[in-house]
Parts: structure tokens; C-alpha cells; sequence
């Protein structure tokens, strides 16, 4: 069933290109990007501090389709791509009168050059909690705006057909210039039909917006900049968070945009992302700053010992995984979730024991983040369900809330998005707020409160064993590891140097880094790892990977990983990895 759907989605891609050329305001055959030999600097930054790039040279031709990656950490690809978009110094910057962008020949780039990051969560999000609970309750009146009126309020439908909007009734004769606006909806209405069809997000339209999944928000995310029609459209990491076969429907998609130059698209990837056939030129940012620029096929030939052609498969572990325990953690006997005729999960039995290994599948919109909820607490249903559900031994209605939070170590791109992120608040504080699942740093060290919500005993075993467990997870996912090093003084001195840097000002990969300390920091019975690596580098994905194949998890707890990739779970069949699949509902042992 999935697979036809998936089929037909993609005979429809090829029955009917996409045809947007004609949107096209710039078919000039002059250079799209140009940078001399520059280097690129903070704003605000003098040209006699340290510039993030120098010696960039960099000409990217209509013909060209380019990938941009980085070796180093950091969020240096994301920065490469924001000094597209003015949000940094170019100096020397490219001299009129082609300028940064020779091919818009003079069209104004704010207006015509477009970046949507999937990597982080925008900065100056706000430092406050966000509730991303709420999309699993009633939907609340603010709430209700639907996914049509919230992304393309202009292609909103009229509730009522009297009601159309003035300028469709009037005529050309007396509005001549309403006319072309008109012509120019009219042609926006259909691309929107098409693109929103060909990312089969069709039936999501009148959805309320929170109720969408991850994967249905960020398909909706590239519709809207395409609906934008900028002439150059930058995107950053666009497959992270889609499933198997929605990832070749977007990728295919924006081939066919590129081939036809409208808009001309840039990707950033992972150095860990398979690089799409399609892409001919790469940009590739070194560890020094520099970036070597060329064919694709030079630049892998030169660098490929620094660049993976794709995920490694998890080493053979030394030690053998540990046994399974018979105590479950979880004990799911027929749940089920539905909103109104909707029905997302339907008769869910899963047992996840002690010590248990699993990774949770299923394509976008199947229902995991649901069913996760429903494990987490977190989900209103969770209650009236409570018969159905024992976690750590107990029907769920017997578990205040906040002690569940306790006891599960969770990331996931609603809790990385819902992070507050307040001035003041360090790394320590962030990952202190794990022994408690809760956000606020509390305590003498940060280190949280106890069960029955009073203050630790001073010096007490307990303060003292988490005030130790706290340096052994920063050490353990700190810098120095994500380079590779082991254990050594100065690493030590650069994790404590690490923990006192402020969560906020972090580049988005060191924040999920910090969200994964915070989630493992309490040794919690169960862990959830959802999309955990979501804007990490590779030297961080592995370090992290590793640690967990290692000492981050203990006797005892139980793990399950969201990933719609393989490869990115850190541990392979061989080692005891379970495979639960939710399908149209349904949850299933593979
Ligand atoms: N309040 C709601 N009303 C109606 N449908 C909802 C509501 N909340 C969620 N859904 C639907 O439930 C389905 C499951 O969503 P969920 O977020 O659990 O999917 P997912 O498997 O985590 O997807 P992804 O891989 O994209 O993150 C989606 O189709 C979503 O639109």
C-alpha cells in the first residue's frame, strides 16, 4: 500500500515536469555566485580579527549544480551558506557590477536569493519553554490555524464562495494592474497544486498546523520557498527528518528544478549524506578555514580521506551486548490513539525489556512521535489508555508526570526545538536539567532536585555521584572527542572551558551535542534517541556513537533510536538491535 502510493507519486513526478522556467526572471547566462579570492567575517568583525574563512575563491556557472559540506564542526557549512544571504563579511567583496550574484544582473538578492536551513533551530528563538505538548491535546483556539492558512495564507480558500476576494471580481477594464496580479495568483495557485502533490502533502492542507509531523512540516517548509520564487534557492540539509522514499521525491524534485534553472538550487550536506548524482561541483570547508572549491569528482579525488561517501557501519563491538533483562520497562498491550476519525495508532502491543536495543521505523506521518508521547506521559490519551500501558511496572495514571520525565532521557527535534534557550544559561546548566527531565537548572551545582522535589543533601552520596556523572558525559561528548582525541589534561581543560560557554550562543550541532549529554546524564531506565543527530558533524555523530556502544549506557537501560537511516543507529544486528515498524497504524517486530 505505502509502495504504490510512493510509485504513483513518483510516475506522476515524471508524467508531468514541473514547467516553473517560465517564473524565471533571470535566464542570463552569467555566473550565479562569485567571490574572488575573499575572506568572510563575523558582522561586525574588524578585518584584523581572525576571519571563519579566507582565501575563498568561488564561481558557481548556470550549469553547474553544487553541494556544500565541511570537514570541520562547528556550523561552519551553515555559515559558508549565510554569507550567501549577507548574514556575514566578504571582504574584498566581488566589485559591481555583477557583484556577489552576477546572473541577477542587478535584481535586489533579498528579494531573489532564499535559504532554508533544516540543520538548526533558528537563533533568538526565544528563551521561554516551548510547549510542544499542546499539538497533542485538543487543539487549542490559537492553534487551530491549518497547515494552507498558516504556510500560503494567500492561497487560503474562501470559506464561502460569495466571499472572493475583491480583486477576482473585478474586471481588466478597470484594473488592468489587478489583472496581471490575478494572472500571476493564478499561475501560484497552480505551481502550489502541483508541488504540494508531487510532495504528497495534499491530504495535510486543511490539517491544523501542529498537527503535522516533522517530515509533513518540512516538506512544507520547501513548498513555501519555492512558492516564493526566489532565482536562487539555498538549501540546507532538506533530507533530514524524511523517510526513505519522500527523500528521492524531494530529491528529485529539486533536480528537476535545477535543470531548468528555476531556481537555480545550492545544497548544503553532511559529509556523512550520500552526495545526489545530479550535483556536479562541490564546496568543500577544511578544518583550516579554507574552502577547496571544484568539480565533484577532483575535490573527492583530493579529500576523500577527509570526506566518507556515506555512513560507517557500526564497528564490531568488543564487548558483547548485553543480555536482555526479562523486567520491561514499557509493556504496551493494545493502545490506541485517534483524533476524531483519525485514527493514528491502533491496537499497539510492544514490550521493551531491560537492557533491550531498538530501533523504531516507519515513514513520515506513521505515528512514532505519537507513540512516543504516549510512553513519555506526554500525551493526553496517555491517561485514558492507562490499562494498556505499564511503564517501570506501573499503570501510567499511577506516575505523576514530572517522575516519568525523570526516568526517560530523550531527544528528539520537538524537545531540541522546545529547549529554552536563556542568556545565562550555560552547558552545565542545560545538561544538569537531565537528572530531572525538566528545563530549569536547579539545585547548589545545577545538578537538580531530589524525587520528593527538595534540595540534595550537601555533600551527600547523591549530589556527589551526579556532580561526577556530569564530568564524565561532558568529557566523554565533549570537543576534544569529536576530533578524535582521547583523554588527555588539555582535553579535560577544554570540557571544563566547554561547560561554562553559553547554551544559546552554541552552533546548532553543539547544541544537539549538549541536548545528548542532557538526555544520557541520569543514567534514566529508558532512553529515546529521536533523530539525535540531527545537525551534528560527523566527528561529533561518531563520538556520540561511540560512547554509546561503550559506557554511555549501563546495565539496565533501555534504548530505542528514531531514524528513518540505518546506519545512523549505533549499533547493528549482530549486537541485539530489535526493529519496530509502525505501518498505517499498526506496530510490528520486524
Ligand atoms: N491533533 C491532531 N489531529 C489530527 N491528526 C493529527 C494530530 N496530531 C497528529 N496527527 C497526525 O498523526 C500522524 C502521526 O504523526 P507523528 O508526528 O506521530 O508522525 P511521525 O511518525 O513521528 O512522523 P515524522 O517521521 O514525520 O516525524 C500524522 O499524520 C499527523 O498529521
Amino acid at each position: 500500500m505505502l509502495w504504490s502510493r510512493n510509485n504513483r507519486l513518483s510516475q506522476r513526478l515524471k508524467r508531468r515536469p514541473l514547467q516553473l522556467a517560465h517564473f524565471s526572471k533571470a535566464s542570463s547566462s552569467k555566473p550565479i555566485v562569485h567571490i574572488p579570492k575573499s575572506s568572510i567575517y563575523s558582522l561586525g568583525a574588524g578585518s584584523s580579527t581572525k576571519p571563519l574563512f579566507h582565501g575563498v575563491s568561488w564561481t558557481i556557472q548556470p550549469d553547474e549544480a553544487w553541494v556544500i559540506t565541511a570537514t570541520s564542526s562547528g556550523g561552519a557549512k551553515t555559515q559558508l551558506l549565510q554569507a550567501l544571504t549577507g548574514h556575514l563579511r566578504i571582504h574584498p567583496f566581488p566589485p559591481p557590477p555583477g557583484g556577489l550574484f552576477p546572473f541577477l544582473e542587478g535584481l535586489d538578492p533579498y528579494h531573489h536569493v532564499d535559504l532554508v536551513s533544516f540543520a538548526h533551530r533558528p537563533r533568538g528563538a526565544g528563551g521561554a519553554f516551548y510547549d510542544y505538548t499542546a499539538r497533542y491535546g485538543a487543539v487549542r483556539e490559537e492553534d487551530k490555524r491549518t497547515l494552507r492558512e498558516t504556510f500560503f495564507p494567500e492561497l487560503a480558500k474562501p470559506l464561502h464562495e460569495l466571499a472572493l476576494p475583491d480583486l477576482l471580481v473585478r474586471s481588466e477594464r478597470d484594473a488592468p494592474q489587478d489583472a496581471e496580479h490575478v494572472k500571476k495568483q493564478e499561475a501560484k495557485s497552480r505551481l502550489f497544486e502541483k508541488l504540494t502533490d508531487v510532495l504528497g502533502l495534499g491530504e495535510f492542507l486543511d490539517l491544523p498546523m501542529i498537527a503535522l509531523s516533522n517530515g509533513q512540516t518540512r516538506r512544507a517548509r520547501i513548498v513555501k520557498a519555492l512558492l516564493e520564487q526566489p532565482e536562487l534557492l539555498i538549501l540546507d540539509e532538506p533530507l533530514t527528518g524524511l523517510d526513505i522514499a519522500t527523500r528521492s521525491h524531494v530529491l528529485g524534485l529539486l533536480q528537476s528544478l535545477h535543470a531548468e534553472n528555476s531556481p537555480h538550487i545550492i545544497l548544503g550536506m553532511r559529509p556523512q549524506d550520500p552526495i545526489p548524482d545530479w550535483t556536479t561541483h562541490l564546496a568543500l570547508i577544511r578544518k583550516d578555514g579554507t574552502v577547496h572549491t571544484g568539480p565533484k569528482e577532483a575535490i573527492l579525488d583530493a579529500e576523500g580521506d577527509t570526506l566518507h561517501s556515506g555512513w560507517t557501519a557500526p564497528p564490531e563491538v568488543s564487548h558483547k551486548p548485553t543480555k536482555e533483562a526479562s523486567e520491561a520497562v514499557v509493556h504496551l498491550s493494545g493502545v490506541n490513539v485517534a483524533y476524531g476519525d483519525r485514527k493514528v495508532l491502533k491496537n499497539i502491543y510492544w514490550d521493551i525489556h531491560r537492557n533491550s536495543r531498538w530501533h523504531l521505523i516507519g515513514s513520515n506521518g506513521a505515528g512514532k512521535t505519537t507513540l512516543l508521547a504516549m510512553l513519555t506521559g506526554e500525551h493526553p490519551q496517555s491517561y485514558t489508555q492507562s490499562s494498556q500501558m505499564k511503564l517501570f511496572s506501573r499503570p501510567r495514571a499511577k506516575w505523576p508526570t514530572p517522575h516519568l520525565q525523570a526516568r526517560i532521557g530523550r531527544v528528539s527535534p520537538e524537545m531540541n526545538n522546545g529547549f529554552p534557550r536563556r542568556r545565562g544559561m550555560t552547558v552545565w546548566d542545560a545538561v544538569g536539567t537531565g537528572f530531572e527531565g525538566n528545563f530549569t537548572p536547579r539545585g547548589r551545582f545545577k545538578v537538580g532536585f531530589g524525587e520528593d522535589g527538595s534540595p540534595l543533601e550537601e555533600g551527600g552520596e547523591e549530589e556527589r555521584w551526579r556532580v561526577r556523572r556530569m564530568w564524565e558525559v561532558i568529557r566523554a561528548l565533549g570537543p576534544a572527542t569529536w576530533r578524535g582525541e582521547g583523554k588527555s589534561t588539555a582535553e579535560a581543560h577544554e570540557a571544563e572551558a566547554f561547560s561554562q560557554k553559553a547554551f544559546v550562543d552554541l552552533p546548532g550541532g553543539e547544541q544537539s551535542i549538549v541536548l545528548l549529554m542532557r538526555a544520557l546524564v541520569g543514567r534514566p531506565p529508558l532512553v529515546i534517541l529521536d533523530e539525535a543527530w540531527a545537525g551534528m558533524d560527523e566527528g561529533m555523530v561518531e563520538a556520540a556513537k561511540l560512547y554509546l556502544r561503550e559506557d554511555g549506557l549501563e546495565d539496565g537501560q533501555a534504548c530505542i533510536v528514531v531514524s528513518h537511516w540505518e546506519e545512523e543507529v549505533p549499533w547493528g544486528r549482530t549486537d541485539g538491535v530489535r526493529r519496530f515498524r509502525l505501518q498505517e497504524g499498526f506496530g510490528n517486530e520486524e
